[in-house]
Order: C-alpha cells, then sequence, then structure tokens
C-alpha cells in the first residue's frame, strides 16, 4: 500500500507502507501507480517526493510473492511513468534502497539520503538481476566499471560512498522526508530533460571489449557455477551497447530464464532460512520468543591457539571487552601478537582505529571473575576441559554463561562436572574464527534457554549465521562430514584418485574439493578423532580385517597417510604435495598416486573406472542421508538449520541451497532409490541404509522441503 498527502502546499508526500522492510508487493505497486497519477494530475501539485514508512524506503520486490503467476501492476512501466512525469520526483531514502527499491529510486528524478542510509542492487544475490531497468540505468549513471561492480557483487553501499558514485544528489544527516520536502519545493517547475537516467548516453569505457573479458572471466570464476553473476555481465554489456529499449529487452530476456531457474529458488530459500534459524526452538519448546538474553559486555576467552585468538579477534571487533587467557607465556605472547597483527589489518581495511585495548591478556584464570560470558577454547582433552569448567565455576560471578568452542567432545559431560549445568552451551566456532560465518549453538539436556538465548544472541551481534542443534558426536556439520568423508575414502580404494574426487566436487560447485579441504584443515584434525573413537588402532596392514573396524567396513587410507606425517599443507605433503610447508598451491603427488596402487594391491583390491556421478551420488547421498537421521533424532529443528550450516560453514554452494534443499530438487525418491542400489552394493556401509525418514517422506508423496517439519513433527509425536 502507499499513502498520499499534500505537504507545503505544493508537494505531494507518498509514502510506501508494507512493513517490515516495505517490499514492492502487488498492493504497494498499485498504491504508487494510484498515487502518482493523483499527484501528477493534481494541478496544486508542483513536485513529489516518495518515501518509506519506519525509517526505511524500499526492501525491493517482495520476495515472497515470486512465482509463476504474479498479479499487480509490473514494476518496469511504473517506474518509467514516474521517470516520465511533467513534475519533479524526489526519492527520500532512509534505512535502505535495495533491489527493486533503488530501481525506484533511479526512476525518480533526483535522490536525497539519509546519511546512514544504505543502498544496493542486491538481487545477484537472488539468482536474479536488477530487471527493472536497473541495470540500464545504473552504467548510464555512474559508468560501466562501478555499475559492474555493484551489480555482480549485489554489495550495499553507504550513503557516502552513493553520493561519491553519483548515485544520489544529497545526503543529509537530519530528517530526510523533510531535506526531500525541501528539495523538491527548490526544483518546482525546473526542466526535466536532463534528469531522466534511460535518456543518458552509457559512457564508453575504453577497451570495452577488454573489460568484459576480463569481468566475465573473474565473474565465471567466483560464481563456481552460479548463473546470476554471469547475466548481471550480460546485462550490463547491453546497457554499453545497445540503444535503452532494446538493453531493457534484453535484461527481460535474461531475467526470465533466472526467474524459473532452481538457482534462484535455492538462493531465495537460503535467505528464508538464514532468517527462519534465528527462529530457534528446543525441543521444551523453549525458544527465541518466549527466552530473554543475558546482557554481554565483557567476555573471556580461556586458550589462545588458533581458533581462541579468533574467538578473540571477533568478540573485539564486535565492541566487546574481552579477557583472553592463556596459561603458557611464550604461547600468551605469540597470541597476543598474532591477535593484534589481525586487528591491525582489519582496522586498516575499514579505515577505522584498532579495537585493541579492548583486549586484556593475562596467565591467571582469576581474571575472568567480573565477566559475563565464556568461550573456553583449549585443547581437545576432556580432563583439560573438565579441569578449566570446574576453575571457571569458582571464579565466575554468579549467572556466567560458560560456553565450549568443542568440536569433537560431548558438552553434557563437560556440563554435569559444573554445579551448574544450566549455565553450559557450545558456541562452535568454524577457524578462521574471524571470518568463517558459522557458529553452532549446542545446547545439552540441561542447559537453560537463557543461556542459549545469551549465545545466539552474542553470535548475532557478531554478524555470525548462528544455528541452535543438540549435542551428539560433530554436532550437525561435523556428524554430516562423515559420511561424506567416508564415502570418498572408500571411492580412492575403489579406484579414484584425490583429484578426481575434488574435481568432482568443485565442479558441483563446493569452494573446495573435501581432500583439498582435508590438506588445508590438516589430516591430524580428524585422525586423532577416529583414534578417540577406537577406529585408527594400527592394525596388520594387509587382509580383509585391516579394512573392517567395529564390523562394518572401514577404509585406514586417511590413517595410514597420517602416520607418514602427511598431515597436509602445514606438513608440505597431504592428499597433495606442496612446494613447502604452508605452501597452498596443491599439486598432484606421484608419491599418493603409487601409495593407492600398493594399497589397492596388498588388499586385493582392483581399480575400476569411476565417474563424476558416482562420486557425487555417494558422497552427497551419504551426507543427506545422515541429514534426514541428524532430523530424525531432533538434532537440528527442521531442514533450513542443516541447510545454513553446510551454506556458511562447509562451502556447500549457496545457488544449490544446501544438501537437504538439494535432495528435495534431486527427488527425494530418486535419492532413496540411489542409496538403496549403493547400499545394496556396499551393504557392510551403514551410512548407506536409507533412513526412515526420508522413506516415510517419499511414502508421503515427497513433500516440499517447507512441509518437512509437519512429517517430523509426526514422527517425533509417535516415537
Ligand atoms: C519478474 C517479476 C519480478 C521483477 C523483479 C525486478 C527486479 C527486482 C528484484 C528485487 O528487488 S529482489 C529483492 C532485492 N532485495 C533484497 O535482496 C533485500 C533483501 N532484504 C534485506 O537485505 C534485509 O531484509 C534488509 C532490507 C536490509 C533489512 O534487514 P533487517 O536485518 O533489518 O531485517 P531482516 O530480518 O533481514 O528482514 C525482516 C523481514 O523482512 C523480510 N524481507 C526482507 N526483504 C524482503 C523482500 N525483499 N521481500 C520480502 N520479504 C522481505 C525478511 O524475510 C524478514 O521477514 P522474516 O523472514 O523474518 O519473516
Amino acid at each position: 500500500m502507499a499513502q498520499y498527502t499534500r505537504v507545503s502546499g505544493i508537494v505531494g508526500l507518498i509514502t510506501l507502507q508494507n512493513p517490515p522492510v516495505n517490499a514492492l508487493s502487488a498492493a504497494v505497486r498499485q498504491g504508487i501507480v494510484d498515487k502518482v497519477e493523483t499527484a501528477l494530475s493534481d494541478p496544486k501539485v508542483k513536485s513529489v517526493v516518495i518515501c518509506g514508512q519506519n525509517g526505511i524506503f524500499c526492501g525491493g520486490a517482495d520476495i515472497k510473492e515470486f512465482g509463476p503467476k504474479m498479479s499487480g501492476p509490473p514494476l518496469i512501466p511504473m517506474i518509467h511513468a514516474i521517470e516520465a512525469a511533467n513534475k519533479p520526483v524526489v526519492a527520500a531514502i532512509e534505512g535502505s534502497a535495495l533491489g527493486g527499491g533503488l530501481e525506484l529510486a533511479l526512476g525518480c528524478h533526483y535522490r536525497i539520503a539519509h546519511s546512514k542510509a544504505r543502498l544496493g542492487l542486491p538481487e545477484v544475490t537472488l539468482g536474479l538481476l536488477p530487471a527493472a531497468g536497473g541495470s540500464q540505468r545504473l552504467p548510464r549513471l555512474i559508468g560501466v566499471p562501478a555499475a559492474l561492480d555493484l551489480i555482480t557483487t549485489g554489495r550495499h553501499v553507504t550513503a557516502a560512498e552513493a553520493l561519491q558514485l553519483g548515485i544520489v544528489d544529497q545526503v543529509t544527516d537530519n530528517n530526510t522526508v523533510d531535506a526531500a520536502v525541501k528539495f523538491a519545493l527548490s526544483v518546482a517547475g525546473q526542466s526535466l530533460d536532463a534528469r531522466r537516467i534511460s535518456t543518458y548516453p552509457c559512457p564508453q569505457p575504453s577497451h570495452l571489449d577488454a573489460l568484459f573479458e576480463e569481468v566475465m572471466q573473474k565473474v565465471r570464476q567466483s560464481a563456481r557455477g552460479a548463473m546470476a553473476p554471469v547475466a548481471c555481465v550480460q546485462a550490463v554489456r547491453a546497457a554499453a551497447t545497445l540503444p535503452y529499449t532494446q538493453g531493457l529487452e534484453r535484461e527481460k530476456e535474461l531475467m526470465a530464464t533466472l526467474f524459473t531457474s532452481g538457482q534462484a529458488r535455492a538462493l531465495q530459500y537460503i535467505f528464508f532460512a538464514q532468517r527462519a534459524v534465528g527462529r530457534w526452538r528446543m525441543p521444551s519448546g523453549a525458544g527465541w520468543d518466549t527466552s530473554k538474553h543475558r546482557p554481554v559486555n565483557k567476555a573471556a576467552v580461556i586458550g589462545l591457539g588458533t581458533m581462541g585468538q579468533g574467538i578473540t579477534v571477533a568478540l573485539a571487533q564486535t565492541g566487546l571487552s574481552v579477557v583472553a587467557i592463556e596459561t603458557q607465556e611464550k604461547q600468551l605472547m605469540k597470541a597476543k601478537q598474532a591477535v593484534s597483527s589481525t586487528l591491525e589489518r582489519g582496522a586498516k581495511r575499514r579505515g577505522v582505529a584498532p579495537p585493541l585495548d579492548r583486549i586484556s591478556y593475562s596467565q591467571n584464570i582469576q581474571a575472568v571473575a567480573d565477566v559475563d560470558l565464556v568461550i573456553e577454547a583449549v585443547f581437545e582433552d576432556m580432563g583439560l576441559k573438565m579441569e578449566v569448567f570446574q576453575q571457571l565455576s569458582a571464579v565466575c560471578k554468579p549467572g556466567t554463561v560458560l560456553c565450549t568452542n568443542t568440536s569433537a567432545l560431548d558438552m553434557d559431560q563437560l556440563a554435569s562436572e559444573t554445579p551448574n549445568p544450566e549455565l553450559v552451551v557450545g558456541m562452535h566456532f568454524f577457524s578462521p574464527a574471524h571470518v568463517m560465518k558459522l557458529l553452532e549453538v549446542v545446547y545439552g539436556p540441561r542447559s537453560s534457554p537463557q543461556a542459549v538465548a545469551t549465545a545466539m544472541q552474542l553470535g548475532k551481534k557478531m554478524g555470525k549465521a548462528s544455528v541452535v542443534v543438540g549435542n551428539c558426536r560433530g554436532f550437525v556439520g561435523n556428524r554430516m562430514l562423515m559420511p561424506y568423508s567416508e564415502q570418498a575414502f572408500f571411492l580412492l580404494e575403489e579406484g579414484a584418485t584425490p583429484e578426481l574426487v575434488d574435481r568432482a566436487l568443485e565442479e558441483f560447485g563446493f569452494s573446495m574439493g573435501l581432500f583439498r579441504m582435508s590438506d588445508l584443515a590438516g589430516l591430524d584434525v580428524g585422525w586423532r578423532v577416529r583414534k578417540s573413537a577406537g577406529l585408527a588402532e594400527p592394525r596388520e596392514a594387509s587382509g580383509q580385517s585391516a579394512r573392517i573396524r567395529k564390523g562394518y567396513r572401514y577404509s585406514p587410507i586417511a590413517d595410514l597417510i597420517c602416520e607418514q606425517g602427511r598431515f597436509g599443507q602445514k606438513t608440505g605433503s597431504g592428499w597433495y604435495q606442496y612446494d613447502k610447508p604452508g605452501s597452498r598451491v596443491a599439486r598432484s603427488d606421484p608419491w599418493l598416486h603409487s601409495f593407492l596402487e600398493q594399497y589397492r594391491a596388498r588388499h586385493g583390491l582392483v581399480a575400476r573406472s569411476i565417474d563424476h556421478q558416482e562420486v557425487l551420488e555417494r558422497c552427497l547421498y551419504a551426507m543427506i542421508n545422515e541429514g534426514f537421521r541428524i532430523l530424525e533424532d531432533g538434532i537440528a529443528a527442521g531442514p533450513e538449520d542443516i541447510d545454513v550450516i553446510y551454506v556458511f560453514g562447509y562451502g556447500w554452494p549457496r545457488h544449490r541451497g544446501g544438501p537437504m534443499f538439494y535432495a528435495s530438487m534431486v527427488g527425494l525418491a530418486k535419492v532413496l532409490e540411489r542409496l538403496e542400489h549403493y547400499h545394496q552394493a556396499h551393504p557392510d556401509v551403514p551410512y548407506l541404509q536409507p533412513c526412515s525418514l526420508l522413506k516415510r517422506l517419499v511414502a508421503s508423496g515427497s513433500p516440499p522441503v517447507h512441509r518437512w517439519r509437519e512429517v517430523i513433527k509426526k514422527l517425533h509425536s509417535q516415537l
């Protein structure tokens, strides 16, 4: 909807009204069309201002209304009518002007922004392009290179940058609508010939072809199979090479392909999934709407290894006071230096002062006495962690939330050793903790909703995609990694190479294949976990028995690689070889290939040819199957939680929407059929045995992903 009033006698003020972000729903578009007509036909009105209610101009087209049948007036003619108006139209931009919202503003003759406003064309992040004329108007207004940057990345710019780029005409610190009305009064009656952006010639950069070639190459490389960034470049190229109306036709064609693509659906699903996981709920029924968080102004980090350092940086960058504890003096000094230089580099990039004085370092755990929350990040050893938690319980003020960053240990066992288990939760960060967006907030049976709410609120403040999960081995992310990597090891036994597996996964869109990722993370991490689970014990190196553990098929390949001291990048070799320890360029390793041949010969295995499809089906479907088990067990509340975890923490290609969404796109019946097929071929691999939730979903007609929760709820109520 849109409201219309007349202000200062001669200015028609149109206010978009669609909380919370004034998205351009059918009703809002109809409102704009009607009110613009009212303003233009009123002889008393000499100029018009368009603004949004509640401090936000417009969050763009209403994504919830996207679908095959869309009603209401279309955006393009609506914006053209505004641009063609014979009275000046001024956009008063507060809060955000994004996507269709900015495109609407670009159709206005002038744009006034509040200094805190953010502007952008983020359609690419939703698998689309600015198809309400934005891809044609923006390059005409600010030039091709700047428009390419904004449109292909979808990044939001501040009002100051928008002014510098020429997107807005004025920035104000005061009331934006008042400033826009004043401006509208000052331009009433003036010629608008030079204010209609669609009539501008597109500035022609030198070496146009070379520029587009270079940008296209860069975009294709980073898009990892995503279509929208490529279409965005093509649309801007149309703006640079075709008259406006033809460019608009091209924009429409490109949009038509994107709009109905599975990629756009996946990206829009992830947009809403990211918001849905914030509405967390525990099995008790307590959740985001019933649990009040405790304020956290001062936090402590215990243990300053790589994780502890990253967490310290992330907390300080969020504006908290941090007490950083490390008992080893040498490590403390090393960590202090590393944290300071990371903070300095980050501050330099953002043009602000490094928040070094927010951190106090100590070797003494007594220094945490007055903090509101502690994050323990010591070595993964249950005895050591229990000792730390006991000390914390004695030192901390009452009510301090105690978090563990463990990735592999049972946080409930840890909680049971503290006098106040309700204050204990897991905060599972991903390395490097100041960079990675994912945070798993882990609750145990005794964690209080308030402790969970506090960790979630802190995660939000830190800008993390925070997901509440139950306690089990590996939580959600690492638990699903087990079948994924197990299948990859089996594929090596059967004839694949790390290069083949990685190529299949990278072509699928993963930022890194499993083996390259494992070299980066360090092979010793998984080795330690397998050893503690009693799997990676030294065995007779040949014969069937070496490949069976606890009665099931097991591949000791990764353990044998570790026994050679090959821990990945840090040691200069792992699944690949590197020029030197710490080097990042993975090269194919003849040693590894001959090791695999000898291994197969020793175990009587005959290598066969394996194609990309088998790699994807076995690795991904085994992982998805485990995802269904996680839902069945109630460890994750819904498929959205799993998908957010995989997109933000494990390099899953965003344009494929996460593993559970991907399964729904492939078709649950097909996933089930392929799992049954592989399980028949490998009956000694439990991860390939289709789980009952998957079977149940298929039996109930494979409902769309947003309806799985109903089936899960029914399943839980029957248990
Ligand atoms: C062929 C016909 C189509 C032609 C299309 C022409 C081309 C135009 C395309 C577009 O405009 S696509 C949309 C582009 N806009 C965006 O990508 C912006 C998305 N929104 C945001 O980035 C943020 O929401 C915000 C505006 C910066 C506000 O952030 P904040 O943190 O304050 O709130 P959120 O929690 O993110 O959102 C609150 C609430 O609003 C819902 N929402 C936000 N934007 C939209 C939208 N564009 N459409 C529908 N709903 C939107 C969001 O989902 C939240 O609701 P819940 O999910 O929590 O219920």
